[in-house]
């Protein structure tokens, strides 16, 4: 059994899966095909991720791969906490421009997933925070693109003041939404 909410985006949603408590913990199927099929969900994952940050409010994004490899994410928190984002870059969306920020823990165990045709990043929220995501097309540095996390016509509220961030050099110098080409 798995419960999907739709989000104000267009193709993004919230999966969570069931958990089935016992006086050990509990079980769940983090990823079903079949079950992800039987509600519209043809997606063929082919890669698994994994990254570890250390600090608190470190900072990965915005990400997307351009076709022939544009990738669908199904992104989950293993250990700790982030808020997780989707920017819809698809040029003749409505909701072009327009993001979605989702809280992922290990907690709750929601997944969020990210189709093709999104921007994507995170800030952890707590330190020592393991993000799992399944992708659908392989991982190719040519393709693979960013968009500024802090372009104000984003408006995308990270809920920490920019000095405290961690970031990657690479993160720090994506172009703005009005510079990217139309890619999706
Ligand atoms: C994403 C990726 C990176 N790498 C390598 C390249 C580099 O040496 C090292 C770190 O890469 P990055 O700095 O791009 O890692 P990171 O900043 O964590 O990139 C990820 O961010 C999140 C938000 C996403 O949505 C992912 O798709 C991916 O873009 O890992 C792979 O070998 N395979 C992969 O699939």
């Amino acid at each position: 059994m798995i419960e999907i909410e739709k989000t104000a985006l267009d193709g993004v949603i919230v999966i969570t899966p069931r958990r089935f408590g016992d006086a050990r913990g509990w079980f769940s199927e983090t990823w079903n095909d079949a079950r992800l099929r039987e509600v519209g969900l043809d997606l063929n994952f082919i890669q698994d991720n994994q990254s570890y940050s250390a600090p608190r409010g470190t900072l990965r994004g915005l990400h997307f791969q351009t076709n022939p490899v544009a990738q669908d994410k199904l992104v989950r928190v293993v250990r700790g906490a982030i808020i997780d984002v989707a920017v819809d870059l698809r040029k003749a969306s409505p909701t072009f421009g327009k993001h979605v920020a989702v809280e992922l823990t290990a907690e709750n165990g929601k997944q969020l997933l990210v189709p093709k045709g999104f921007a994507h990043g995170f800030i952890t929220t707590v330190p020592d925070t393991e993000v799992f995501y399944k992708v659908t097309a392989p991982y190719s540095p040519e393709n693979d693109k960013g968009l500024a996390f802090n372009d104000p016509a984003l408006g995308i509220d990270w809920g920490m003041p920019e000095s405290e961030l961690t970031l990657s050099d690479k993160d720090k110098l994506h172009p703005v939404l009005a510079d990217l080409p139309d890619y999706f």
